[in-house]
């Protein structure tokens, strides 16, 4: 049987880290994107990472990040993964990975297409399909949105993916059966308030995700 990964994202606090690490998460996520209210300072996200020690991998969320800023991040805390959720390119995105060495995932916000995915194939080592937020939205993805998962039925992938989008504890067994997901991504499904992690929700979604 396949091992079900699962990262909570969007966590911003040790409580939140603490609670995603006890439930069994593989990944956590920590968002640098200002608009976010689940924001961290380079910071703050490098005492997370210092934290979690190795127990699961850290995954840093940027949107359309400042070479810069992308760099003093991957300096100054310990992440595994670099999961690119804005608007970049299938060259800027492999640039990105080459410069920092390190697993680096895009995601694609879809409504009724995965063809997307296909111009990241040699560019990322994952994908990760989140719902599409309407254009006017402030925030490219964290919104609860969901995406049809009969888009993904028995679909062939270009290369390795991640479901995310709206999902929740009651949502999720379904959403691997549809779908087929072995990893599965969260944050707005398991807070009790915008940005707000909370340890029971993240429990029962790790359960109901690996009881699948
Ligand atoms: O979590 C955020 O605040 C966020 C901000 C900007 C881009 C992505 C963000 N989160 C990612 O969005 C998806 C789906 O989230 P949800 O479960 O629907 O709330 C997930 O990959 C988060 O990592």
């Amino acid at each position: 049987m396949t091992k079900m990964a699962i990262k909570i994202c969007g966590l911003s606090d040790r409580a939140g880290v603490d609670a995603a690490l006890a439930a069994g998460a593989t990944h956590v996520g920590l968002v640098f994107f200002p608009k976010s209210p689940r924001n961290v300072s380079v910071e703050q996200a490098a005492a997370l990472a210092a934290h979690v020690a190795g127990r699961a991998k850290v995954v840093g969320l940027f949107v359309n990040p400042a070479g810069d800023f992308l760099t003093h991040a991957c300096n100054v805390v310990a992440l595994d993964v670099i999961q690119l959720h804005g608007t970049e390119s299938n060259k800027q995105a492999e640039q990105i990975r080459s410069r920092h060495g390190l697993e680096t995932w895009k995601a694609i916000g879809i409504r009724e297409s995965l063809n997307q995915a296909n111009i990241y194939a040699r560019a990322v080592d994952r994908v990760l399909y989140d719902a599409k937020p309407p254009e006017d939205h402030d925030l490219r993805g964290g919104t609860g949105l969901r995406i049809d998962w009969s888009l993904l039925a028995g679909r062939r992938h270009p290369l390795p993916w991640i479901l995310a989008g709206g999902l929740d504890a009651t949502n999720v067994a379904e959403a691997i059966r549809i779908t087929g997901a072995d990893f599965v991504d969260v944050s707005s499904g398991v807070e009790s308030g915008r940005g707000i992690k909370d340890a029971a929700k993240i429990a029962q979604f790790c359960r109901a995700a690996r009881e699948s």
